[in-house]
């Protein structure tokens, strides 16, 4: 079945089709004239790259917060460049059809507002699934088996526990505490304990390169000192950024951990011999896999794609309509 897979996310955006795999994989940011608000002039990388640094009469734009459309016109001509750009010419002229992802906690009236979206972008049909669900699908889980799966997705925006058996939900916890708060937390560290101030990307660097530096080892940060306002440089060891980023770690982790609250025992017996999995970019954060396995008692594991499962499992749906049926609800 010809179509697009879409993970409309806070942060990043990835689309997928079943004859080529991933196709696009990029920042959720769009440029616009300030004279015309409702078309992209650059998307992705290019728009992102612009932070902090966007010439006047240009306006960097953000169509999703909180893993939810903020602004329909903004969403609109964002999917649009987002479709243009990842479906070949003659695929868009016919009007392709697409699966969305959807936070598992989405409201009714946000769900309506990215079907409108992708309808207003120029698809034909549209469906919706659960991000755990399409996550787990992109991981080889089936979500129809008799059998409960708990999944945790750390996205830019949000962070979600949900657990999934035979075509249902049988929890599900939201918190609004996620990767871009991660960011916030090691600038306002940096700032406290160091005195200099780092750019939102130079933050985001330093959380990401914790993850690939061995222990004992430590990462460089640039940014200006707070005092002279000048260009300076400090060194962080990996254990002192995980101890900056702790205090929003254990929020995530404790909001999340309460869904275990709502399991029937058969469901954690199920969990317990097959794992929790983790996806979404905060699943590579380092040291995360394992407080979520001190706090949930149970084994835990990370998702091999974290940052494109969503998006494949999507994509996959577009072959099984009985997926997104059961979901759809
Ligand atoms: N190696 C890494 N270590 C820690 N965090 C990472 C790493 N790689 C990516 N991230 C973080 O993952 C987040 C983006 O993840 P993802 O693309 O899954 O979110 P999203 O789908 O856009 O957000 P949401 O699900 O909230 O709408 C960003 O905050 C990014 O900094």
């Amino acid at each position: 079945m010809r179509g697009l897979g879409i993970d409309l996310g806070t942060t990043n955006t990835v689309v997928g089709t079943l004859e080529d795999g991933i196709v696009l994989n990029e920042p959720s940011f769009m440029l616009v004239r300030n004279k015309d608000p409702h078309r992209a002039l650059a998307i992705g990388h290019d728009a992102r790259a612009l932070i902090g640094r966007t010439p006047a009469g240009i306006t960097q734009v953000r169509p999703m917060r909180d893993g939810v459309v903020v602004d329909l016109d903004s969403a609109r001509a964002f999917v649009t460049a987002v479709i243009e750009r990842a479906a070949p010419r003659r695929w868009y002229r016919r009007r392709p059809k697409a699966i969305f992802s959807a936070p598992a906690g989405a409201t009714p009236l946000e769900r309506r507002a990215l079907l409108e979206v992708g309808h207003e972008a120029g698809l034909r049909k549209v469906g919706l699934i659960p991000e755990p669900v399409a996550g787990a699908i992109g991981c080889g889980i089936n979500p129809l088996e008799a059998r409960a799966h708990l999944v945790v997705n750390i996205g830019g925006g949000t962070s979600e526990v949900t657990a999934v058996s035979f075509g249902g939900v049988i929890s599900h916890r939201t918190c609004q505490l996620a990767g871009e708060d991660l960011d916030e937390a090691l600038h306002h560290y940096v700032r406290e304990e160091h005195h200099i101030i780092v750019g939102e990307l130079t933050a985001e660097r330093a959380k990401m390169g914790a993850a690939d530096t061995a222990e004992g080892q430590s990462l460089v940060v640039e940014g200006l000192d707070g005092v002279t306002g000048r260009a300076r440089m400090i060194s962080l060891d990996v254990e002192e950024v995980v101890e900056a980023l702790r205090p929003t770690t254990t929020g995530i982790v404790q909001t999340l951990t309460a869904c275990l609250d709502d399991l029937p025992p058969q469901a954690i017996s199920d969990v317990m011999s097959e794992g929790v999995l983790v996806i979404g970019g905060g699943a590579m954060l380092r040291g995360l896999a394992h407080l979520f396995e001190e706090s949930f008692g149970l084994p835990v594991k990370t998702a091999e794609r974290p940052l494109t499962c969503v998006a494949e499992g999507a994509t996959a749906c577009l072959d099984h309509p009985e997926l997104v049926a059961a979901y759809s609800g």
